[in-house]
Formats: structure tokens, sequence, C-alpha cells
């Protein structure tokens, strides 16, 4: 059997370096053929499982130094359907990536957004004049670096290699410790062949909306984990896209959605919740894999 993973591209991407050690487990765990697809966007790569065009995609969830990807956490809200199936954390490390001979000679940056916020103390000390653009990827304009050599682009030292670029600057990211958390996701029911194969799964992630715009809505919620004695790894709230202060809530859950207490938690967060999702049910990839 041959599964599509779908990934932001272009090739070299944190994202397709993600897949690829997705896809190098189930290759030693499983008898699964892989295939990568590169999409323009986030939201393009997990539209595609949506529209059953690939089987999952690897996507960027959350950063540990500018938090929240929130296409990813947008996205899996509007797309009903989407389940995470595996989680994996990856050590980020960015480079200035250009064919100028010295920092002066450079007039303009690109990289997505994440990386660029995550480089800012460097960017406004050594470059403190250049123009700053935003793409899709960190890969997007790695392309045009040989044809333009006034500019730069912060990527992965994988990437440098895969486009034969040379790293003018090695880590430069501000914080030493960057590590960035991606999801498995496919479409429908979770399948044990995607995931680990253990008796319990670590997490559970859900988004839900509240009834009301009300004093104590989310009290009820979380003190329903906090009674049952369940911690909560994480919790990130999202505008509706309804009207100016109405939030979504994304939750984390350190616990099994199929053992007994979450599951009196979940039937409980039913009677407090407007929009209920239950995210998906999963482990996460050990370090020692990477
Ligand atoms: O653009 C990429 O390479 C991505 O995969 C998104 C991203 C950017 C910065 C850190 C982690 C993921």
């Amino acid at each position: 059997m041959t599964i599509s993973i779908a990934h932001l591209g272009p090739t070299g991407t944190y994202s397709e370096q993600a897949a690829v050690i997705y896809v190098n487990w189930l290759t030693k765990n499983t008898v699964i053929e892989t295939i990568l697809c590169p999409y323009p966007s986030i939201s393009q790569s997990l539209h595609a499982v949506a529209k059953g065009q690939a089987h999952l995609a690897v996507v960027p969830v959350e950063n540990s130094i500018e938090g929240s990807v929130t296409m990813t956490l947008d996205t899996v809200w509007q797309l009903d359907g989407l389940r995470i199936q595996l989680a994996l954390v990856l050590p980020i490390v960015h480079n200035l990536i250009s064919c100028a001979t010295s920092l002066d000679n450079i007039q303009t940056v690109y990289s997505h957004p994440q990386a660029l916020a995550q480089c800012q103390v460097w960017l406004e000390r050594f470059l403190p004049r250049v123009q700053i653009i935003a793409n899709n990827s960190t890969t997007e304009a790695l392309e045009r670096l040989e044809q333009e050599p006034t500019t730069a682009t912060i990527a992965s030292s994988r990437a440098a290699q895969l486009y034969n670029l040379p790293i003018l600057t090695s880590g430069i990211n501000d914080y030493p410790e960057n590590f960035t958390r991606f999801w498995v996701i496919s479409q429908g029911i979770p399948d044990a062949k995607y995931q680990i194969s253990e008796l319990t799964y670590s997490h559970t992630s859900l988004a839900f909306s509240v009834p009301a715009n009300i004093p104590g809505a989310l009290v009820k919620p979380l003190q329903i984990f906090a009674e049952l004695g369940i911690n909560l790894s994480r919790i990130e709230s999202r505008p509706t896209k309804r009207s100016l202060g109405e939030y979504l809530f994304f939750i984390d859950v350190e616990a099994d959605a199929n053992e007994t207490q979450m599951q009196s938690a979940l039937a409980e967060l039913t009677n407090h919740t407007e929009i209920l999702r239950i995210l998906g049910t999963y482990n996460v990839l050990p370090a020692s894999v990477l």
C-alpha cells in the first residue's frame, strides 16, 4: 500500500523534514510505502487531506518561541473531520542562506513569518536596514537566490544543502532552545496503522466554542478536567470570526480519550460547550527517532 503525505513546500521546509522523519518511522515499523506531496500553503495541505487528494498531512502547530501556528488551528477547526494521528517535535535551527559575500550586501530577506519572528532580534541587530518579506514557506524564495545576490532567505541547513546554496550565517534564531510541534493528520476515524502501536495514547486535543459570552463560560469546561485530576498541557484561544471578542478554545489534555475518566470528562464537556470537536487522541514520536 502506498500513501500520499501532504506537506508545506517547496521541498526543504521544516514541515517536509518532519514528514521525512515520520516516513522513516513508518518504513521501519510498517509495510506502508509513502510518497511526499508538497503544497504551496499549510491550508492547502490540510484541504488536500479533507478532499481525499492525500492520505495524511504533516503540519506545524506550535513553536516554543512564537506560539501557535494559527493557520493550522483555524483550518483544522474549519475542516470538520480531520484527525490527529501522531505528534512529533523537531528542534529548529535557522540559517541565513545567501549568495552574498557579506551581510553588508544584503537588501532583502525572505522567509515564513514564524522563521522571521524567531530571528527578529538577530535581524534587528545584524540587518537593521533590510526589507523583510514574509513568504508561505522558508523555501519559497530559495530558487531566486542565485540570480539575486542581494537577497537572503532564512531556512534550515537541510534546505541549503538540497538547493546547493551557501549558508552565510548559521544558527541565527534568537533562542537556541527552539522547537516546533507538528501534527500528522488524516481525515475520518483514527487509523491504528498510522499511529505508534501502544496500549494507550498520551495526549488528546480538543477544540470547542462556548454557548454564550457570559462570565464563567470557560471556567466550567476547565473545572471538569481539574476536578477529575486530568492535566492540561496547553490552552489557546482563536477568534470565532463571527464577532469581535468571541473565541474558540483549543486544549491539549495529557490523557487518552478512551480512558473512563476522560470519557466522563468529554460527556460532561458536551453540556458546557456549543460545538465540541475531539481533534485526536495520539502519541508523540519519541525524540530517539529524530
Ligand atoms: O516554512 C517552513 O519551513 C515550515 O515548515 C513552517 C515553519 C517555519 C518555521 C518554523 C517551523 C515551521
